[in-house]
């Protein structure tokens, strides 16, 4: 049940819709250099820009205050971050006191050594973005031969408790033979599957254009071979979902390019260094930081209703061969997806 505290001042934007969800990338690093989100000789925000762990949770409890009631880590790679779990400890301290979940996306390449920690801290389940089960596939997506390291650490999730989302971004070409394989691998083992269409965003020089699957299309082909029945939202987040019959799992898909859910929109994301984004496939931005080391928490209150009054409507996504750069120059690393 919902423990969140109440607000006479909750976040909403010009479009009427409450923002109660922030994602939080903790760090714009990572251990892999997908190819869909980043170069392998990638240029990271420079380290004195990083908000440290005290800002990061002055900003939450602004957001906390204000109604904010799910917080989401990410990055980069979150686990990267050294001592991430003090700010795990610390953020999790919240839940049952304004917060009612706080959770992670992760590659999985450092849960098997932080699983435990993420559940002690009040973690219950955790998003894991793994694209294929096949060693070399692996090793070409993420340019990193670690699939073993993610699997081990999905185990050791599970062993702890945490309850696992796997988020696959699905590939024409690339591991759409695969969907169904990680879909009985998934399900098998306890754990939902969401399916996440490529966006533009980020690297230049990625062809996103053959490589696109309007999951649309995939889900209805799929819905002749499967018995899908339609589940209510279950989390607040974009993803549909439904309960697959035959291997009596849940089936998400996340479709930003074939069916846009901007109308529904819950929430911002704040960079490693305390930008404020206020949407996913847009620059729209307002500087946290800047408002909170020049003006205390009085001037970060005000930047949160400077952030309502500009937050856009939605993504322009655009995919076409006519757009060789991407929509949005930002690499998904900066905001966490
Ligand atoms: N366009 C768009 N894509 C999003 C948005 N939120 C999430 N996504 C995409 O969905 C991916 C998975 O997001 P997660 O937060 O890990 O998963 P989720 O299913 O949204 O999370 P829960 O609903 O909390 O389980 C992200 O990496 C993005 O690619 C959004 O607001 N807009
Ligand atoms: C940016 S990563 C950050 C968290 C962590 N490193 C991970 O991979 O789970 C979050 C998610 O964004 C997805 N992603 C990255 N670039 C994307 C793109 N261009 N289109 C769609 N999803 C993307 C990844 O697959 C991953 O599921
Ligand atoms: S998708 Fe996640 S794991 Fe892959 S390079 Fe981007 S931040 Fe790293
Ligand atoms: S694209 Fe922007 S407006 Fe649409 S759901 Fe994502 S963050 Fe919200």
């Amino acid at each position: 049940m919902p423990t969140a505290a109440a607000t006479d001042r909750p976040l909403i934007d010009r479009f009427g819709r409450r923002i109660s969800y922030l994602r939080i990338s903790v760090t714009d690093r990572c251990d892999f250099r997908c190819v869909y989100c980043m170069a392998e000789d990638m240029t990271f925000l420079p380290k004195k820009d990083v908000l440290s762990f005290e800002e990061v949770e002055t900003i939450a409890s602004a957001f906390i205050a204000r109604g904010t009631t799910r917080i989401r880590l990410t990055g980069g790679e979150p686990l990267v971050r050294r001592d991430i779990m003090d700010l795990v400890e610390t953020m999790g301290r919240r839940i049952g006191h304004g917060l009612d979940e706080l959770t992670l996306t992760t590659n999985g390449s450092q849960l098997s050594r932080h699983a435990e920690g993420l559940f002690v801290s009040g973690v219950r389940r955790i998003n894991v973005s793994l694209d294929t089960l096949d060693r070399n596939r692996f090793a070409a997506i993420t340019r990193r031969d670690r699939l073993a390291d993610v699997l081990a650490g999905i185990d050791a999730a599970q062993a702890a408790g945490l309850a696992v989302k796997i988020n696959m971004v699905a590939m024409r070409g690339v591991n759409d033979d695969e969907i169904e394989g990680m879909m009985a691998w998934a399900h098998g083992r306890g754990m939902g599957l969401t399916l996440i269409e490529g966006m533009p965003l980020g690297e230049v020089g990625i062809d996103r254009v053959e490589s696109y699957l309007p999951l649309r299309e995939l889900h209805a082909s799929l819905s002749k071979r499967y018995t899908f029945s339609p589940m209510a939202k279950t989390t607040g987040g974009p993803a549909r979902y439904v309960h697959v019959a035959e291997t009596g799992g849940t089936l998400g898909f996340i479709t930003p390019m074939s069916h846009n859910f901007c109308e529904s929109c819950n929430r911002v994301r704040l960079t490693a260094t305390g930008q404020l984004f206020l949407c996913l496939g847009q620059d729209d931005q307002v500087n946290l930081r800047d408002a909170l080391r020049d003006g205390g928490v009085a001037a970060l209150d005000g930047a949160l209703d400077h952030a309502m009054a500009i937050k856009p409507k939605g993504h322009d996504f655009i995919l076409d061969r006519d757009h060789a750069a991407p929509a949005v120059a930002r690499h998904m690393s900066v905001t966490g997806g």
